[in-house]
């Protein structure tokens, strides 16, 4: 009687608990994580300089294992992935866009960076070509693929980076701080861009500064303090609308007011009309 056996409850894509990352054995970067994040969840994190967002992304990715905890990614033992064992099966579903695009970026030309990964999974020609047209024009950057990365602009670099993880199709897609040096109008483009994978059920996590583009983004926000701990978990509405925390998190001044920006207005999203 198979339908009284009840379903397994879902597995987080990722599972943390405890967990605490030191850089050198003694930096504390992140202390006491506990988090589940589910398939096709869309995920902001946020948290002042230094909080541990971005050790939190790169923990989330296998670059690091933790110093101390247990933590699971798509059902693997994270540091068993960051040893090297399935690294690239692994990579082929989680794909991290870094704070840095020159981390990233390191082929002789824009298209080489794009075409890299797809290349990697043994795709034909024709399929590498189709993916990296398609990243490059999201990013609209078509017109650079023939370029050389160090010759570009720093936002040029950023689009380039977040296109050479857009073309491996990854479900589970980590930003860190994408819009960061964006121009406004190809970091709405961007912003609408992670909506809409969002909506096609990408699982996506994603840290910023910029509180305006985190309700469009993300369905919940998690607040990381600067005791590297997690202070809150909760919807956009929640979380923005939480004065004091914000302010707790250094994520507002708490004298926002005095530089001339009305107290109700300073954390109402201007979303563009969809
Ligand atoms: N390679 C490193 N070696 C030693 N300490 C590091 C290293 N990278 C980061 N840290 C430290 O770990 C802590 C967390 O840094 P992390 O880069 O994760 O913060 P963040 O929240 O991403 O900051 P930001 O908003 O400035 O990008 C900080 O105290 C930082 O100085």
């Amino acid at each position: 009687m198979t339908e009284n056996i009840p379903a397994p409850a879902e597995q987080p894509v990722f599972h943390l608990r405890n967990v605490r990352y030191l850089y050198n054995g003694r930096q504390v970067a992140l202390d006491g994580i506990d988090l589940d994040v589910y398939r096709g969840e869309q995920v902001v994190l946020l948290g002042a300089n230094g909080s541990g967002k971005s050790t939190l992304l790169k923990l989330l990715d296998g670059i690091y294992a933790p110093t101390e905890g247990t933590m699971r990614v798509l059902g693997r033992d994270i540091k068993a992935v960051a040893s090297g064992e399935g690294a690239f099966g692994f990579h082929q579903e989680v794909g991290l866009v870094f704070q840095d695009p020159d981390v990233q970026l390191f082929s002789a030309t824009v298209f080489d960076d794009v075409a890299f990964g797809p290349l990697q999974l043994g795709l034909s020609q024709q399929e590498v070509e189709a993916r990296c047209k398609e990243a490059l024009e999201q990013m609209e950057i078509l017109h650079l693929a023939r370029r050389a990365p160090f010759e570009l602009s720093g936002g040029e670099k950023k689009r380039a980076a977040i296109a050479s993880v857009l073309s491996l199709h990854p479900e589970v897609i980590l930003l860190d701080e994408p819009t960061a040096s964006l121009d406004p109008r190809t970091k709405w483009v961007l912003v609408n861009l992670i909506r809409l994978l969002g909506q096609a059920g990408k699982t996506i996590i994603t840290t910023t500064h910029e509180l305006e583009i985190v309700p469009i983004i993300a369905k919940r926000v998690v607040v990381i303090g600067e005791e590297r701990r997690i202070l809150a978990d909760g919807t956009p509405a929640q979380i923005l609308r939480d004065r004091d925390l914000l302010i707790r998190a250094n994520l507002i001044h708490a004298q926002l007011h005095q530089f001339g920006l009305p107290r109700e207005q300073e954390l109402e999203p201007f979303a563009p009309e969809r």
